[in-house]
């Protein structure tokens, strides 16, 4: 019986070469933003309601004209072969079965048409921006003749971060594993050096000066709304906005870009309040129990995605596994709903929160 993401973490582990476990596991520098993402929530406590009246919420929302089952999607994560050859495809039957929204990323091991053709929940397309302009414009043009419903421009990756157990693994992703969207149709041995390296791949090949004005570039390319995954602080929020982009995804990139970073709980009320309500604002990070959607939701944010611990589900029991680890979340979430009397996600807001130090509020203290 597997009763927790935890738990999936602790299976897939036994499932996976070493190497592989590092660099899903893993993040950059000493591992200080990635610890602090899971953390962060630690630091809050929830207010229960007594007698609430019901027992299923409603957890569906809309999110940019969408509608989701529950405010959680699956963050974009790069080669979902290495935890299981269903790859990409079978999570996005496992999203689909549950209705929820898929981001496939641009180092997809599966193409983004194999996979929407799979899907059957809204997917969004993750951009990595190329030096070679005609291969972000052809991905682009692509999502949009698939059927994908948005782009989500990475903002915190010019380069991959220095990620210290890759490094000392010399980790490469094995030959057979390919960025499908970005080889096909390239000779066996162009393929595998694209693959082989992720980090000296991404210090060639991506985009060395990339700036705002790409958002306008993209919606040119593929008529789609852009959200911008990576922002972390208000004025980079308000940047985004003055370029156009129709949602933001607080994200540290799970702690693997920069290390010191905070945790996206943390700069999540910053961030809301530089956007006042004029986009989505969606975050990822160290969620890991319904309860953190819940914190996330309290604390302003739309909806959650969760990255590493679909791989997880993956590396356990392939699609069903993907599918019981993003139910888990969902029936977390609905019984935390439940347990603290809100009936829908709206009705989610920061009175749902107790002060930490509560058995202090009533002392008449000096
Ligand atoms: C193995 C792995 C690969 C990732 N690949 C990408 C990627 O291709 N594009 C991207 O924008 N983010 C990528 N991310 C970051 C995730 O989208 C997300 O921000 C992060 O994993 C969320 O944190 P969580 O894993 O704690 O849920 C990757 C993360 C992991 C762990
Ligand atoms: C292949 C990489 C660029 C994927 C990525 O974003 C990551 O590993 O964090």
């Amino acid at each position: 019986m597997t009763l927790s993401l935890d738990e999936y973490a602790t299976l897939a582990r036994r499932e996976l070469p070493e190497d592989v476990w590092d660099f899903i596991a893993g993040g950059a520098g000493r591992e200080r933003t990635l610890a602090a993402n899971e953390a962060a929530y630690d630091t809050v406590c929830l207010r229960p309601k007594a007698l609430p009246g019901f027992t299923e919420p409603d957890t569906h929302v809309r999110v940019l004209g969408g509608r989701w089952a529950a405010p959680l999607g699956v963050a974009p994560v790069a080669y979902h072969e290495l935890a299981h050859r269903d790859g990409e495809s079978g999570t996005a039957r496992a999203a689909g079965a549950l209705g929820l929204p898929l981001v496939v990323s641009t180092f997809a091991s599966q193409s983004l048409e194999r996979v929407a053709r799979e899907a059957s929940a809204p997917l969004w397309l993750q951009m990595y921006c190329f030096r070679d302009e005609e291969v972000t414009r052809s991905l682009a043009g692509r999502a949009a003749a698939a059927g994908y419903e948005a782009l989500v421009l990475t903002v915190d990756t010019p380069f991959m971060g220095r990620r210290l157990r890759d490094l000392r693994n010399g980790f490469q992703v094995p030959p057979h594993i390919v960025p499908a969207n970005l080889v096909e149709g390239l000779a066996e041995g162009a393929r595998a050096d694209v693959a082989a390296s992720p980090a000296a791949h991404s210090r060639t090949a991506f985009h060395p000066a990339l700036d705002w004005s790409v958002v306008a570039r993209l919606r040119e390319w593929s008529g789609l709304p852009v959200l911008a995954k990576g922002v972390l602080s208000g004025d980079d929020a308000r940047a985004a906005l003055d370029a156009g982009v129709a949602g933001i995804i607080v994200s540290n990139h799970g702690g693997r870009q920069l290390d010191g970073a905070p945790a996206t709980l943390e700069v999540l009320p910053e961030v809301v309040a530089a956007v006042a309500g004029r986009c989505p604002v969606l975050m990822d990070g160290g969620v890991r129990r319904g309860s953190d959607i819940v914190v996330a939701l309290a604390f302003g944010a739309t909806a959650v995605l969760v990255g590493r611990p679909v791989l997880h589900g993956l590396a356990v029991d392939g699609t069903a596994g993907a599918h019981a680890v993003l139910s888990l979340l969902m029936r977390e979430l609905a019984d935390t709903m439940a347990l603290t009397g809100r009936a829908t996600v709206d009705a989610v807001d920061v009175s749902v929160l107790a002060p930490r130090a509560m058995h202090l509020r009533h002392l008449e203290l000096p």
